[in-house]
């Protein structure tokens, strides 16, 4: 059975959307161009500000009202005319009255300057398209030459760099000097240090196809079966621990904003209740929302540990926990999460993790005191572990 009998029959799947973020001048306009000819961007809607600044003469088939133009590829390319809510409702009106045949997926375009996490949270927060779209991943452009300075000097693009799933590095066809190559060499390490999760692909040596970039959440784009060790991708969080001091040895590791950034796992193989579950994450929620850069994983729960709830949020939005019908990956059946924060440090999040899921360290607050005021817990002075 396909998606489409399937959503014949049933409520129709959600659709991936990928938000692709990165800092003025990153080259976004310049991958979206390539992205456009590429042909398993067929049936993706790709959403940008305006068309004016994409080279889309030569690619341009029909204009087909409402702001929506569909491309030789077979891609449909959208402005964002009166707010991202409108276009995203008017691409589901489209394909509801059976204008638009498919939509696979969509892509956004942000503006160079924007934090992708309200655009998400528009999305998330809203009563229908929450329904209807499901955010697949977010690629952050950085570029090879300036992106080093430019996280230096904008924390914008430090969180640009911090949310993504895919990091896709451009220009590195313009690194010349030895100089300039271990100052890339060093810049690795301090993306991998922010965001160990991501993986990160050069676009001049061509891996920034949409093979690499769409499909990167949950779900396994080819069977269309979760697959948690991939969208997790927690190896690369143990690997991280060497890189981190490696990363001293380079020369630009006095970065202050980047210590604020933390990026971390918690795993435990003992099952959580259901309720400990819901008062941790409204906790971490109502609390420190804005801190929680992203969150990923999934749980096992007391009640039913043979189907893994899968969490998902962006700051302080969370998207509606999903339960999965079983545990994917054979035998790892263990609770995982992977956080990304800011200004809210990982010993800290660890401990009230084990009050709630019951590890309680021995110097922890019990969690009744965490919940009758959660802005004094024992331990968290605002300094960092
Ligand atoms: N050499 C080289 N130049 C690139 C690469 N990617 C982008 N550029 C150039 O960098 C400049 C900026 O690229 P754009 O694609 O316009 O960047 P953008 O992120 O869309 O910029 P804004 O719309 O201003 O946010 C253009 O002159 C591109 O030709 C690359 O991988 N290599």
């Amino acid at each position: 059975m396909t998606e489409n009998d399937a959503g014949r029959r049933g409520p129709k799947p959600p659709i991936p959307l990928t938000v692709i973020t990165g800092f003025l001048g990153a080259g976004k306009t310049t991958l979206l161009n390539r992205l456009l000819k590429d042909p398993a961007m067929a049936d993706t809607a790709v959403v940008i500000n305006e068309f004016g600044e994409i080279g889309l003469d030569h690619l341009l088939v029909e204009g087909s009202g409402e702001g929506i133009v569909e491309l030789s590829s077979g891609c449909l390319c959208c402005t964002i005319r009166g707010d991202l809510v409108t276009t995203l409702e008017d691409l589901l009106r489209g394909l509801d009255n059976g204008r638009i045949a498919r939509l696979d997926r969509v892509v956004i375009e942000t503006t160079g300057l924007a934090d992708p996490a309200p655009i998400l949270h528009t999305i998330m927060l809203h009563p229908y398209l929450s329904l209807r779209y499901r955010l697949d991943g977010v690629v952050t452009l950085v570029d090879a030459i300036n992106g080093n300075a430019t996280l230096d000097a904008h924390e914008e693009a430090l969180r640009q760099a911090a949310v993504a799933d895919r990091i896709v590095l451009t220009k590195t066809d313009l690194i010349e000097s030895d100089a300039q190559r271990s100052e890339f060499d060093g810049f690795l390490v301090r993306l991998a240090t922010l965001n160990p999760g991501a993986k990160r692909l050069e676009a001049s040596a061509g891996e920034a196809v949409a093979a690499n970039l769409l499909g990167t959440g949950l779900y396994d784009p080819e069977s269309k079966i979760p697959d948690v060790a991939r969208w997790l991708n927690e190896e690369a969080y143990r690997d991280r621990a060497h890189h981190h001091h490696h990363g001293h040895d380079h020369s630009h590791d006095v970065n202050r904003h980047d210590d604020r950034i933390r990026a971390f796992t918690l795993s435990t193989s003992k099952p959580i209740q259901a309720s400990a579950l819901e008062m941790f994450l409204d906790l971490m929620r109502s609390a420190h929302g804005p801190k929680l850069l992203r969150v990923k994983g999934v749980v096992r729960i007391a009640e039913d540990p043979d189907r893994p709830v899968v969490i998902h949020g962006v700051q302080h939005v969370f998207h509606p926990p999903a339960t999965l019908p079983a545990w994917p990956n054979g035998d790892d059946r263990r609770t995982r999460l992977v956080f990304i924060t800011s200004d809210l440090p990982e010993g800290f999040v660890r401990r009230m993790f084990d009050a709630f899921t019951g590890g309680l360290a021995p110097d922890t607050p019990d969690r009744q005191a965490m919940t009758d005021n959660p802005l004094s817990i024992g331990g968290f002075s605002g300094t960092f572990d």
